[in-house]
């Protein structure tokens, strides 16, 4: 692949788009959408919404048939799109066709580690380097390919970013040290989906992360309202939303695959209207 990124002299959107919250005081807003639900013109029109709406990244997560740490919601919506038979081609070719349309945003790949490992990880990393992308996020990505599984990332320009939990406070600065992009933390135990507590240590953990990385650091799992990412917005550098949104898509599933481009459109303006008030109106500390 002749992407290899060998001077990794070029900056990285990720880090371009935290440079500039940092000057606004702004926190970062991360939706995370699984593509090809309901398909896959629908999601680069979603991805166009969330852009619209105010998101400074985005997570598109690829559909699995096995989502291991997902909740019913995203479960349901994996389903959705594998019931269309969308590949992990098709998935990276969304951000392109974005960039194609005008979107700026940085692209985060979501997916568990064996699509990406089946592909190859180097013509992943190589493929997510020309269609556009700036990281990617591997949950199961198993400790003892992550050197490599790193190495290569970086080789690309792609950032990899690491997910630490509040039950890996042992590993957490080990984890944080390397961190590239930024490092997210998991608010709770257990699967995603919408919640209304956190874990209860999880104002410590946050702590613990910030003095270990030398990156921004991001929280994710739960987070539904503004309420919720202003309650983070000043202990960290930007929210992740997937849970919550994928449900509004649901939601708006029956407008969404309409054959009337009017209603289409409506589906469209619930879901980013849905976005665009999650946006914390606190700064980052
Ligand atoms: O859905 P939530 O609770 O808002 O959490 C973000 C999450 O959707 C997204 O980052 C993600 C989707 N699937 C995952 C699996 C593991 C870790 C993170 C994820």
């Amino acid at each position: 692949m002749s992407d290899r990124n060998e001077t990794n002299i070029a900056t990285n959107l990720i880090d371009d788009v935290f440079a500039q919250l940092k000057e606004s005081g702004e926190t970062a807003l991360i939706p995370f959408l699984t593509m090809g639900d309901p398909d896959l013109e629908t999601s680069i029109a979603l991805v166009q919404a969330a852009e619209r709406a105010g998101a400074h990244m985005i997570e598109l997560g690829v559909p699995y048939s096995d989502p291991l740490a997902d909740g019913p919601v995203i479960q349901r919506a994996s389903e959705r799109a594998l019931r269309n038979r969308i590949s992990l081609m098709d998935c990276i070719r969304v951000a392109s066709k974005a960039r194609d349309r005008g979107v700026k945003l940085p692209f985060i790949l979501f997916s568990y580690f064996n699509p990406a490992y089946q592909l190859g990880l180097e013509k992943f990393f190589g493929l997510l380097k020309i269609n556009g992308f700036s990281g990617a996020i591997l949950p199961d990505l198993p400790l003892e390919e992550d050197a490599e599984t790193r190495a290569l990332a970086e080789a690309y320009g792609i950032h990899l970013i690491p997910l630490v939990a509040p039950t890996s406070e042992a590993r957490v600065e080990r984890i944080a040290a390397k961190a590239k992009g930024f490092v997210y933390c998991v608010s709770s135990l257990g699967v995603t989906g919408v919640r209304s507590t956190f874990h209860e240590g999880i104002d410590s953990f946050l702590a613990t992360v910030r003095r270990a990385a030398s990156v921004p650091i991001c929280v994710g799992f739960g987070i539904s309202s503004r309420e919720h990412a202003e309650r983070f917005a000043g202990q960290c550098d930007g929210v992740i939303v997937g849970s919550a949104i994928v449900r509004q898509v649901e939601e708006a599933l029956p407008l969404l695959t309409s054959s009337s481009a009017e209603e289409r459109k409506r589906g469209l303006q619930a879901v980013e209207d849905f976005i665009s008030d999650l946006k914390p109106r606190k700064a980052t500390v």
